[in-house]
């Protein structure tokens, strides 16, 4: 009943397509709907919650939801501390919420992690406000991910997995602390621009002054693939007075002459500021980084095998003064990753403020 009911959401009245990036209107006729991507089931295999409850994956097709796929959504995750909402753009989002009152929200469309607010109800993300919500552009903004290309490349830039409605496979609340489980697999867009079979596995935890987020890559092809990752994460800065410490030393790659041709050179500061445009890759950055963003709070970044580093503001070159608003300070994978068939690569962030 349930099932049907999802499978009844008509495809095409959903505006999106992520095959091509366009708008499907109501009257789309069924022969104009190359839409394909990859019509997944709405339900995918049954996947174990880990706490003795059987769940299934609930695969978002559409980039939209109406209000009857948002309240069945709802019914199906059915776990303490996790909402579904519709957000801006009519686009779904999980909100989580931990026993302390911290927050954080989830836009399906991306696995982008758009807001992270402390139980004093500050916010710690950055979402830009000419963010687009229409899904067909990546939302710019929280954590978009950058796979399976941080680019510049031969795809489209930062790959398609921030361009992407993925599906929701688990959900749990451990004393009060709720979790998320994205995934993404490959489909004939993917295919069409990176020719290869993956699953993308995508943890969030909330936790109180604590986000975490864990992500796995599996090669399911019979293939070997090699892949260039990151979380772009934007935070909320007051960028002129922003610091980010324990870079000192790392190798780095300076991309604002030229991103295609960056130049290589060595940290020397203690604490790496933002006084105008900046684009650097740091390699082999340390497990640490502090950022105090100008704001009062002084964030941990910590990883476990995201082993590279950016930091990203455009200062002038984005339009108005949104600039002064947020820092991106990215954890990375900039020299490829190579994964033979069966093989995952699996990397931490966690996110803690005291
Ligand atoms: O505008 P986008 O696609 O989100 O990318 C923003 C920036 O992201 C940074 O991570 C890159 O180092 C920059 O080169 C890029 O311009």
């Amino acid at each position: 009943m349930l099932m049907e009911a999802l499978h009844a959401v008509p495809y095409s009245c959903c505006g999106f397509n992520p095959l091509r990036g366009v708008s499907f209107s109501a009257s789309s006729s069924s022969s104009a709907r190359p839409l394909a991507a990859p019509p997944s089931p709405l339900f995918s295999p049954l996947t174990n919650s880990g706490r003795g409850r059987r769940r299934r994956s609930i695969s978002m097709d559409s980039a939209r939801a109406s209000i009857g796929l948002l309240e069945t959504l709802q019914s199906q995750i059915n776990t303490e501390g996790v909402k579904v909402e519709e957000g801006k753009g009519g686009l779904p989002k999980l909100v989580l919420t931990e026993s302390s009152g911290s927050q954080a929200e989830i836009y399906v469309f991306g696995a982008c992690v758009t807001s992270w607010r402390l139980s004093s109800g500050k916010d710690l993300l950055f979402v830009r406000p000419d963010a687009l919500f229409n899904g067909q552009k990546p939302i710019s903004g929280g954590i978009p991910h950058c796979f399976p290309q941080f680019g510049p490349g031969p795809i489209q830039q930062h790959g398609f997995a921030r361009n992407l409605p993925w599906s929701i496979s688990n959900c749990e609340n451990d004393r009060g602390s709720p979790s998320v489980v994205f995934e993404l697999k490959d489909n004939k867009y993917t295919q069409d621009m990176w020719n290869y079979t993956f699953l993308a596995t995508y943890k969030v935890s909330l936790e109180k002054n604590k986000l975490s987020t864990t992500l796995v890559v599996t090669n399911t092809d019979d293939k070997l693939f090699t892949f260039t990752t990151a979380l772009h994460t934007y935070f909320s800065a007051l960028a002129a007075e922003v610091g980010v410490k324990g870079l000192k030393g790392c190798k780095t790659l300076d991309k604002v002459p030229d991103p295609v041709n960056p130049i290589p050179g060595v940290e020397e500061r203690e604490e790496v500021n933002f006084p105008g445009f900046v684009d650097c890759v740091y390699l082999d950055a340390p497990q640490e980084l502090l950022l105090k963003n100008g704001l009062g709070d002084a964030i941990s970044i910590t990883n476990k095998n995201w082993s590279d580093a950016v930091l990203w503001n455009p200062h002038t070159n984005a339009p108005g003064n949104i600039h002064k608003d947020f820092v991106c300070v990215e954890n990375a994978k900039i020299n490829p990753v190579s994964l033979q068939p069966g093989e995952k690569w699996v990397a931490e962030q966690v996110l803690k403020v005291s």
